[in-house]
């Protein structure tokens, strides 16, 4: 989708609450006449304040939401949230409500504000190392073709109908979530589907909302600077398997964190594996995989089947689309009537995982999302299952993100692929040569007589990988996905990797007429 801005969603016309119901319904103490004044939003970001809006003034890791208060005022936010340490910052004569964590007490009063417990759609909620978007995608292609208005919440888009907007976030804050939901009602959706990170159940951003169904793709290495340890993030991935956050569950136990979460979940679940040797209430058996799609059986133990064709490469869109369909079982929907809305055509709408855009000629380019070892793994093995010549992977790792798997991605990425060019991939604040020489570490110590080259920018690495390829051969340029900047020195500028991709193709006399369409999937 080319052109959309960035932008947070709130309903259109919310109906005015009075702030001394809020008062009353938490019990809160409030030192101010509070007659006559109505909220009508909820939100922690000054700058995205609306008149009638409360103002939750956050203790963050930068700065406390209290420094930005008197702009929220002046905006028109009606009333402040915040703790003692943002109370003692504050000039305002708006009633303000201290709590001792105003974060924690985020998603209930927003749900409050815009009444999103009352009657809402159906909630589907995916968590995971890697899948989240890709699965979310396809279940709400589903949904739609089972005839549902839908809404969408992902790292690439939110969507609520027909209207797309780009994300910030991959779960967005507890204010903004509510007003999104408060939207997809008023738009009349029936049935939303929200990625929730790690990072949003931690962070109290899905607060305030019961799913019907959750699931879980897998766990691997990743977020380590956040978690500290795969214990640690498996503890906070848990919690949403949890009857305070949602009713029952679709567990993947193709890794042992799933087998882990599907033991100590305290909510009913099924689970699904695509690994022959491990056991589950669902298998998936591949049967064919092609440039263009995959093919498997998704069989239950109790001998429900239902045959499957997904326009994506690989076993792991395979796992994700199985998940996605187990969710709907989850949720009551008959085996059959699954099966006619995939027979009639399970929708390509995948933004940049593992996005086809060369051409009928020359080598075949992919862009990917995959930033983790085993994304790159994954997303390898599948090419390489497709592919009669060579595959190059052009990739970078990211600046200011867990450091520890930059030496294992350039081991995945050398042991894999037949040649490697390292690259940037949003260095933010850190060094880029820097990062380029702990993934070129990795990388050297297993290629072997393999070439692993170094070629900074990305605008010089996809033509050196593209100086490598000819027809036959694949390229895997992995990391961008579908991302429209890149952030250099804390500097987001516009970069969109598919359409430099394409102009390398270009300049390299690949461009038949057929660029930009047999890959173009949105
Ligand atoms: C660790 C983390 O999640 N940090 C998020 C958090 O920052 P913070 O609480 O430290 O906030 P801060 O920047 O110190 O500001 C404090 C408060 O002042 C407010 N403020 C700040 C500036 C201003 O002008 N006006 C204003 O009101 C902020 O909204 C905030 O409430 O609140 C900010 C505002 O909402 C977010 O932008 C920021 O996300 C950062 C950018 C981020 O990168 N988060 C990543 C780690 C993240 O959450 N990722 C997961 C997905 C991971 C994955 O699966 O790959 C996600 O769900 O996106
Ligand atoms: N089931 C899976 N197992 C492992 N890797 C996967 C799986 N599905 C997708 N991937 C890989 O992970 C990449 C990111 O996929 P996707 O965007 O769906 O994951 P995500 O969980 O939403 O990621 P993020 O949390 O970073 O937004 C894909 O481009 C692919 O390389």
């Amino acid at each position: 989708m080319v052109g959309v801005t960035p932008r947070i969603l709130r309903p259109e016309h919310p109906a005015p609450r009075p702030l001394a119901g809020l008062v009353d319904e938490f019990g809160l103490q409030v030192e101010a006449d509070l007659d006559g004044v109505e909220v009508t939003g909820i939100t922690n970001d000054s700058g995205d304040v609306q008149p009638g809006d409360i103002f939750a003034a956050l203790p963050g890791a930068r700065r406390h939401g209290a420094e930005f208060a008197a702009d929220a005022v002046e905006r028109g936010a009606v009333a402040v949230v915040t703790d003692a340490a943002g109370a003692a910052l504050l000039r305002t004569d708006a009633p303000v409500i201290v709590l001792d964590d105003p974060r924690a007490a985020l998603g209930e009063i927003a749900a409050w504000v815009y009444r999103t417990a009352e009657q809402p759609p159906k909630l589907f909620g995916i968590t995971g190392t890697n899948g989240k978007t890709s699965t979310s995608f396809m279940l709400e292609g589903l949904l739609s073709d089972l005839g549902f208005v839908t809404g969408l919440s992902t790292t690439a888009e939110r969507h609520v109908g027909d209207l797309v907007v780009t994300s910030k976030l991959t779960t967005p804050e507890a204010s903004e979530l509510h007003a999104l939901l408060a939207r997809m009602k008023e738009a009349g959706v029936r049935a939303a589907v929200l990625e929730v990170s790690a990072q949003a159940l931690e962070r109290h951003r899905v607060d305030g909302v019961l799913f019907d169904v959750v699931a879980f793709t897998n766990l691997s290495h990743d977020h380590l600077d956040d978690y500290g340890s795969m214990e640690a993030y498996f503890d906070v991935k848990l919690e949403l398997f949890t009857p305070d956050r949602a009713v029952r569950g679709v567990v993947c136990v193709d890794t042992d964190w799933g087998a882990r979460v599907a033991e100590r979940s305290r909510i009913p679940v099924t689970t699904v594996t695509s690994d022959p040797e491990r056991s589950a209430d669902w298998r998936v058996d591949i049967w064919e995989e092609t440039p263009a799609s995959t093919s498997f059986t998704l069989t239950g133990i109790d001998g429900g089947a239902i045959e499957v064709q997904v326009p994506f490469i690989g076993r792991h869109m395979a796992v994700d689309a199985a998940i996605a369909i187990l969710m709907l079982v989850e949720d009551g929907f008959e085996i059959e009537a699954i099966a006619e809305a995939i027979d009639r055509g399970m929708r390509p709408t995948l933004p940049g995982r593992i996005e086809r855009v060369s051409g009928d000629s020359g080598p075949a380019v992919f862009v990917d999302y995959g930033h983790s070892p085993d994304a790159f793994a994954q997303t390898l093995e599948a090419l390489r299952r497709v592919t009669e010549g060579r595959l190059i992977m052009m990739f970078g790792a990211d600046g200011d993100r867990d450091a520890t798997k930059r030496a294992e991605m350039g081991r995945i990425a050398a042991s894999l692929a037949d040649a490697v060019v390292v690259t940037d991939f949003n260095p933010r604040t850190e060094d880029a040569a820097s990062i380029r020489a702990q993934v070129l570490e990795g990388a050297r110590a297993v290629a072997g007589d393999k070439p692993v080259v170094e070629s900074s920018p990305e605008e010089a690495a996809i033509r050196v990988a593209l100086s490598m390829a000819g027809p036959g051969d694949t390229v895997l340029w992995a990391g961008p996905g579908d991302a429209d900047y890149r952030d250099v020195a804390g500097v987001r500028e516009p970069f969109v990797a598919r359409d430099e991709a394409r102009l390398a193709l270009h300049e390299a006399g690949w461009d038949d007429g057929s660029l930009g369409r047999s890959g173009d999937v949105r």
